[in-house]
């Protein structure tokens, strides 16, 4: 079963500018400098298209509250949120009332070794999805600790499986464990400490 607690506000237009965002950043990373394309020409472009955007953006602090409306999975933010370029974005499915998953498959722009994904977007991608195991199980808090093993490297262009469980919850003390799997064998695992705390949403 997907999770979709954002529904009230979704934003077609707005995820598809953040997807096209998302190939321009994968095509940029795949070209270099083994390319054709005129990149001066291209760098005025995009900077074209940057300057629309900051002509029309609101105030920070005003973004700021419209990022936080709601009480369920954030848009905006760096794994799942579908209109933030640099997240993949992570799709998130229902294992169990405290499991949850996702799969999704990294190119160029996420790399670390060579053909492998960068280990800092493994616990990038890890850290959120233990977070939002813990909102999906019911209590959610801050990361204390992230305790992370790689296990084999956790390759670029296959599907990988990202998976997260509320493990116990003592006092505001939440365990929450995951990984990330590829071809059927773990990359990745994690182990997180998170507190039950929550900094007050801008308004
Ligand atoms: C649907 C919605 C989806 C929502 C989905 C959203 C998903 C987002 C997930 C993103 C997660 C993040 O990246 S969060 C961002 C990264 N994390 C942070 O920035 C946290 C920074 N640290 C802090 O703010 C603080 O240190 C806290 C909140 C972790 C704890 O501070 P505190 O609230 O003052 O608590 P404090 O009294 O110190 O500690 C409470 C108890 O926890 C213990 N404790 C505290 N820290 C640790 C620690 N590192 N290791 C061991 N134990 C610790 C203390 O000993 C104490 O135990 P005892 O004496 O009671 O036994």
């Amino acid at each position: 079963m997907a999770i979709d607690l954002r529904s009230e506000f979704q934003a077609p237009a707005v995820d598809a500018a953040a997807d096209a965002a998302r190939r321009v950043i994968d095509a940029l990373v795949r070209s270099g400098g083994m390319t054709d394309a005129d990149m001066s020409a291209i760098a005025d472009r995009l900077n074209a298209v940057a300057d629309d955007l900051e002509a029309a953006a609101p105030p920070v602090a005003d973004r700021l509250v419209d990022m936080w409306r709601g009480d369920g999975i954030t848009r905006h933010d760096p794994v799942a949120g579908p209109e933030n370029p640099i997240a993949p974005p992570l799709e998130y499915s229902a294992v169990d009332s405290r499991t949850i998953e996702a799969v999704t498959t990294l190119g160029l722009p996420y790399q670390g070794p060579p053909s492998c994904v960068h280990g800092g977007v493994s616990a990038l991608l890890l850290d959120h999805t233990l977070g939002v195991a813990n909102g999906w199980a019911g209590v959610s808090g801050m990361t204390a600790e992230l305790t992370l093993r790689y296990h084999r490297t956790t390759p670029l262009f296959e599907p990988l499986t990202v998976t997260a469980r509320q493990v116990s919850v003592d006092g505001r003390k939440i365990r929450t464990t995951g990984e990330i799997t590829a071809g059927g064998g773990t990359c990745v695992s994690a182990e997180g400490l998170f507190i039950a705390k929550h900094p007050p949403r801008p308004r």
